[in-house]
């Protein structure tokens, strides 16, 4: 049977704003204030999305959470009509009416952690969503993002779905953005590598300056809830100097597909220790690991750049291209280093240049708005085929844009309750779209 990775791109919310909540993400803070656009902002992720299709891959859309978060507010104490409790919330905790708005759940990456059918004990593809304890604004969206998933891979027969592990710092977790997997073929057993920040636990090395927000707590229980082999697991830390430098996730340091380890010399601990480990659990098979020199590309310049926040994505005859922002052309060590890479002989061959910049002013690149499901083509077949981006989809989405979303939004804007009601208008139309069912709160 045909074995493929498939992406579910997150669909970008009207209420997409540069609130500054992310402390430790360079982009979210130093964008703290400026003006968004999220007409322009979703159509970027739809018109990526969509040319990954045209690629031939195949490609999924998640749906966006309800914001402002209202049930949030109300258990907070603000109380009244909806109007009511955003002006109240505007006056008396700006703070947590930005979080309570923040469109974050586009980056799917964050949204769950996922392992294929080949590598589980039961045979079915597995999905945690993450509970992102480290940021407020992100901690609310396990609830919605675990219906979000059911209802788009709605099938117990394919499909298992956890509950997020415990909201406590000790397990914070992030999901797929320090999670990726190495394999001969989609359908054949891999190993999964989870990247860990730290462990309270065994106290490891920690970063001084800001939070690393997965644990090897947090990623230990997501491999024991898939029912993971520990001979194809291999967790490994992440250099917290790194993450000093503005690397609050992994997949902003490396990425992998298939046998191809794409890394920062500086990415990771005991680096050498534990690419033997991981040598040894894949076995026979030819294993690129591709260093990036900090000659070639510095810290600084990976993060602006985006080099790492790539999609590393194959084709029917095994090549590969990197699917990557802008950005990276526009930073003249990056582009150097991209050209030089497609010449190496490695299996990259080629380079796809996306404008997602409306994403990237809030530290959200290529990767981060996409979730990965290796699956086969009988697994496909049960997917929530309205999930599914075509050419109908795609124009539909992008009517459905059209109609519903701003294309200019400050903070000020936030408190506006005719905001709240063009979101939700949006979503119950999407609703109906997706055929998700009423997974939204204001819908139940
Ligand atoms: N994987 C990329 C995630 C980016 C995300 N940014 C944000 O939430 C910024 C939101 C703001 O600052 O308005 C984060 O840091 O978790």
């Amino acid at each position: 049977m045909k074995h493929f990775e498939a992406n579910f791109d997150g669909l970008v919310g009207p209420t997409h704003n540069y609130a500054g909540l992310s402390f430790g993400n360079v982009a979210s803070f130093s964008n703290a204030d400026a003006v968004s656009n999220p007409k322009q902002a979703a159509k970027q992720g739809l018109a990526k999305a969509k040319a990954l299709a045209d690629m031939g891959l195949v490609q999924g859309m998640l749906a966006p959470q309800e914001r402002p978060d209202m049930a949030c507010l109300r258990q907070l104490g603000f109380s009244g009509t909806d109007a009511e409790v955003l002006s109240q919330a505007a006056k008396q905790a700006p703070q947590i009416l930005r979080s309570v708005a923040s469109a974050s759940s586009m980056w799917t990456a964050n949204a769950a952690t996922v392992s294929p059918s080949a590598d589980t004990s039961d045979g079915r593809i597995h999905f945690t969503p993450a509970n992102l304890v480290d940021k407020l604004h992100r901690s609310i969206e396990a609830p919605v993002t675990g219906r979000i998933l059911k209802a788009t891979f709605a099938n117990d027969a394919f499909f298992a779905h956890h509950d997020a592990l415990p909201h406590h710092p000790l397990l914070g977790d992030e999901g797929a953005a320090n999670h990726t997997r190495l394999c001969r073929q989609y359908g054949s057993a891999g190993v999964e590598l989870f990247a860990y920040g730290q462990s309270s636990l065994i106290g490891s090395p920690r970063p001084q300056k800001f939070p690393a927000r997965q644990t090897l707590e947090a990623s230990q229980a997501v491999a024991r809830l898939h029912g993971l082999d520990s001979d194809n697991t291999v967790f490994m830390q992440q250099n917290p100097d790194v993450i000093d430098q503005g690397v609050f996730h992994n997949d902003v340091i490396s990425v992998g597909n298939r046998n191809v380890l794409f890394y920062h010399e500086q990415a990771f601990l005991h680096t050498e220790q534990k690419f033997a480990e991981i040598r040894d659990k894949y076995g026979d098979g030819e294993l690129h690991f591709i260093k990036v020199p900090t000659a070639a590309v510095s810290i600084k310049d990976a993060v602006s750049s985006y080099l790492f926040n790539t999609q590393l994505v194959s084709f029917d005859d095994d090549s590969m291209a990197i699917i990557a922002p802008t950005d990276c052309q526009e930073n003249p060590a990056v582009e150097r280093y991209l050209n030089e890479l497609v010449q190496m002989g490695t299996p990259i061959n080629k380079v796809h240049f996306f404008d997602v910049k409306q994403s990237m002013q809030n530290g959200g690149g290529p990767a981060c708005l996409r979730l990965r499901v290796a699956m086969n083509q009988a697994e496909l077949d049960a997917v929530n085929p309205h999930t599914l981006m075509n050419d109908n989809l795609f124009t539909r989405l992008n009517a459905w844009v059209d109609k519903h979303y701003r294309d200019r939004l400050s903070e000020a804007d936030l408190a506006d309750p005719q905001l709240l009601i063009e979101s939700r208008t949006a979503l119950d139309e999407l609703t109906q779209i997706m055929h998700l069912g009423s997974v939204y709160p204001f819908q139940r």
